[in-house]
């Protein structure tokens, strides 16, 4: 399991749920196996971890039935957030090599994130303290128990922590709440310029936000994040006199058109988008010397290619001011989860730079203004019908619906929507963004309402005209 989390892994995980037969199965895993280079002579060494939901139990018990009929070593991680197993095994699959990632324990995680912290925040005033959702979720538990090892120099107050229902799991709460209706947690009483962020139930998405000073809700998203971070290595990076490092950012078709707008043109760096999926940006993220990826909700995190390292480590830097900068550089690199986006220690990074900044999320926000944008979905009978190309931005199949979006789309100001078959729901989702929210929710209700009526039709026939 260690490997399989690891390198191409995700290629043939997508291959795998895709097999169509038994025999198709066998021949993946064969390919698989060649391929990662496994060496099946060797005993299998499997860890594993659950969340906090009951069906855990249940679902560790079977697993276990199963492991005990391959022989394999096997370790229970007991509680953890999803992106600490991945950590865990990262550590577990380098022990020895020169990539050595850290303790393959939970504690280990605790203390390598802290300790890099430290360094980035040390001589800064501590921020007013930051209110944490966590959806109810694993998060809570985990986060409770790594606060003591920041030596209280952050500052933060938990809300949505109850683990005990297990019917609360990010009900009316939590980064995927907050970002898709694009308002707060149900029961948060907003202050005005304050920072309020949220988890997911797993603790590997994360999202920011604040009430403006006349009371609107402002969402600080993964795109945000992407921005800052970029923002903040591009000067990391400068600062610490080894320009030769390139720094890009991965975003996929659901990224603010305003953010690639401010990465590209105000940021100079490289941008990508690719498919939806964090094992999309992760792949793509691996060709930079240091990627940075982020979904719009929240999901991501920063990459520093094995040289990118090698050159951080091996500089001194010839003022004091550069040795600065590639202590932090350094320290960056150990406070990001580079496994996997990891809410913790994103929720880090974005205290780093604010911290080191001094800035309130208002001025964090200031880089661009997002254009307003809906996200909805719509049910259809069969979403595979759907199918898409250039990064899922253009419809090829049903024939002839891209070209009445396209039509539709042309006749709204910085217009800009797609569709696409979730790979998660038995839904089409719909994204829209204009230039103002009203013309962004009209061009959002026509297009799933074109998605709609082609679906309900049944057949290849062009759909109603909708304008
Ligand atoms: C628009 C959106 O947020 N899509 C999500 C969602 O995928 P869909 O394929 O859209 O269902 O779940 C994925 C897994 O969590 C996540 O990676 C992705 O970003």
């Amino acid at each position: 399991m260690g490997e399989m989390l690891e390198g191409s892994w995700e290629a043939h995980a997508t291959a795998l749920s895709n097999a169509q037969s038994n025999d198709q199965l066998l021949e993946y895993i064969h390919s698989m196996v060649s391929s990662l280079k496994i060496d099946l002579t060797k005993p299998a060494n499997v860890v594993y971890g659950r969340d906090t939901r009951p069906s855990g139990e249940s679902l560790v018990a079977a697993f276990v039935d199963g492991l005990k009929v391959l022989d394999a070593k096997s370790t229970d991680y007991g509680i953890l957030t999803t992106p600490q197993l991945h950590y865990i095994t990262r550590c577990l699959n380098t022990v020895g090599t020169p990539e050595a990632y850290g303790e393959p324990t939970a504690e280990g995680y605790y203390k390598k994130l802290a300790a890099a912290y430290k360094i980035l925040v040390e001589g800064k005033a501590k921020l007013p303290p930051l209110v944490l959702d966590c959806a109810n979720g694993v998060g809570a538990p985990k986060f409770k128990e790594f606060l003591p090892y920041l030596d209280d120099i952050l500052s933060v107050k938990l809300v949505n922590d109850d683990i005990e229902d297990a019917s609360k799991l990010n009900l009316n709460a939590g980064a995927d709440y907050v970002k898709t209706g694009q308002r707060a947690p149900v029961g948060l009483k907003m202050t005005p310029l304050e920072r309020y962020a949220s988890f997911d139930g797993d603790a590997d998405r994360l999202v920011y936000y604040y009430q403006d000073e006349d009371g609107t809700f402002k969402l600080l998203d993964g795109d945000k994040i992407a921005g800052l971070a970029a923002m903040y290595i591009i000067d990391l990076v400068k600062a610490a006199g080894i320009d030769s490092i390139s720094v890009g950012v991965v975003q996929t078709a659901y990224a603010n058109g305003a953010s690639t707008q401010y990465l590209r043109n105000s940021l100079n760096v490289p941008v990508s988008c690719v498919p939806t999926g964090v094992k999309h940006l992760h792949h793509e993220a691996l060709k930079y010397d240091v990627g940075v990826y982020f979904e719009a909700n929240g999901h991501g995190t920063v990459l520093f290619s094995p040289s990118a390292l090698k050159t951080i480590h091996s500089t001194e830097g010839s003022t004091p001011a550069q040795a600065v900068a590639v202590r932090s550089l350094r320290a960056l690199s150990d406070v990001i989860n580079q496994a996997v986006g990891d809410a913790f220690s994103d929720l880090l990074l974005v205290e780093t730079i604010l911290t080191q900044r001094q800035w309130t999320p208002k001025i964090w926000d200031q880089a661009y203004t997002d254009l307003p944008n809906r996200l909805v979905k719509v049910v259809v009978k069969d979403r595979s019908i759907f199918k898409t190309v250039d990064a899922e931005r253009k419809l090829v199949e049903p024939a002839g619906l891209q070209d009445a979006i396209d039509a539709i789309v042309l006749k709204f100001r910085d217009g800009r929507s797609f569709v696409r078959p979730s790979g998660t729901e038995d839904v089409v989702r719909v994204y829209a963004e204009a230039a103002t929210r009203s013309e962004t929710d009209e061009l959002a209700f026509r297009i799933g309402g074109l998605v709609f009526d082609y679906n309900s039709n049944g057949s290849g026939t062009r759909p109603r005209e909708f304008i």
